[in-house]
């Protein structure tokens, strides 16, 4: 863990500039009337979560649309529920083949919030991307949704519904992500989380103050009811042959995640 400080919110870099904050809902307290919010009316006019521990995510969706700073709804809103931090007890752990590892010494339910990927919130260009950063984070939420090449996601209890929010809009998935989130040198915990082929998390992109999805938040959500101790784990996403060394050969990656249905690569 050489060379790393543990941070709690994106430190944001001085050539990146965060839109201007939404005007949001004026619903008082917490917001129920999903014909009248606004923020639930960009949900499909429903909310994304159920009123269940603090908030549970009921389905994967592209992007989720939650309340934000000039909302009239207080902070125990259901609409906030990925606002709250780090609910469970995490831990850092050493694996044997892996590296760090994290998991929890709680229960987790499907569907709660674990955690945000924290980093330094950077434009991809100031990255040395391809090469040897192994923190770094592409904030690409249609690509996200359906996973890279046409694979599909597994998310356990929690479902992925078909539709596409972002039909016609497919040429933009190709090219690369503006921005990332490098979590290298600084970041939070999120940073240990390993992948697996047959994951227990699935990441989830979160839009709150402002609504630019490009600069969307990344939040990591229980996809299955987690037992305690389990190592916790989301799909990293690869394509298979999309990572390039310095010299422009392909990089490959052994993955050890253990799965019966295990891909055998990282990238
Ligand atoms: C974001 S870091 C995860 C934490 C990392 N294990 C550590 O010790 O800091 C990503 C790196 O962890 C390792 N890793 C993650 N998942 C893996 C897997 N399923 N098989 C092999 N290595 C993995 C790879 O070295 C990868 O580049």
């Amino acid at each position: 863990m050489e060379g790393y400080t543990y941070c709690k919110s994106l430190q944001i870099a001085k050539n990146v500039k965060l839109p201007a904050n939404v005007s949001g809902c004026n619903c008082q307290g917490t917001c129920v009337d999903p014909r009248t919010c606004a923020c639930a009316k960009l949900n499909g006019s429903d909310f994304p979560y159920v009123q269940l521990n603090g908030g549970r995510l009921i389905e994967a969706r592209a992007v989720v649309f939650e309340c934000g700073p000039n909302c009239g709804c207080g902070p125990g809103c259901v609409n906030r529920t990925s606002q709250r931090g780090i609910k469970h007890r995490l831990e850092v752990f050493r694996t044997p083949k892996k590296g760090w590892a994290v998991r929890s010494w709680e229960f987790i339910p499907a569907g709660a919030p674990v955690c945000e990927y924290i980093g330094a919130l950077v434009r991809t260009e100031d990255t040395d991307h391809v090469c040897e950063n192994n923190y770094i984070f592409d904030i690409d939420c249609l690509q996200t949704m359906r996973g890279l090449g046409g694979r599909e996601r597994r998310l356990g209890d929690v479902s992925v519904p078909s539709i596409n929010c972002f039909d016609g809009d497919d040429q933009k998935s190709e090219s690369v992500p503006e921005f990332c989130i490098d979590a290298g040198s600084t970041g939070n915990i999120a940073r240990f989380i390993n992948h697996s082929c047959e994951p227990n998390l699935f990441v989830q992109c979160v839009l709150s103050s402002h609504h630019d999805v490009k600069l969307a938040r990344v939040m990591l959500f229980a996809a299955d009811n987690i037992p305690p101790m389990q190592e916790l784990t989301y799909d990293y996403g690869y394509a298979l042959d999309s990572v390039h060394g310095p010299s422009g050969k392909i990089k490959q990656m052994p993955c050890y995640c253990g799965a019966a249905d295990c891909r055998k690569r990282l990238f």
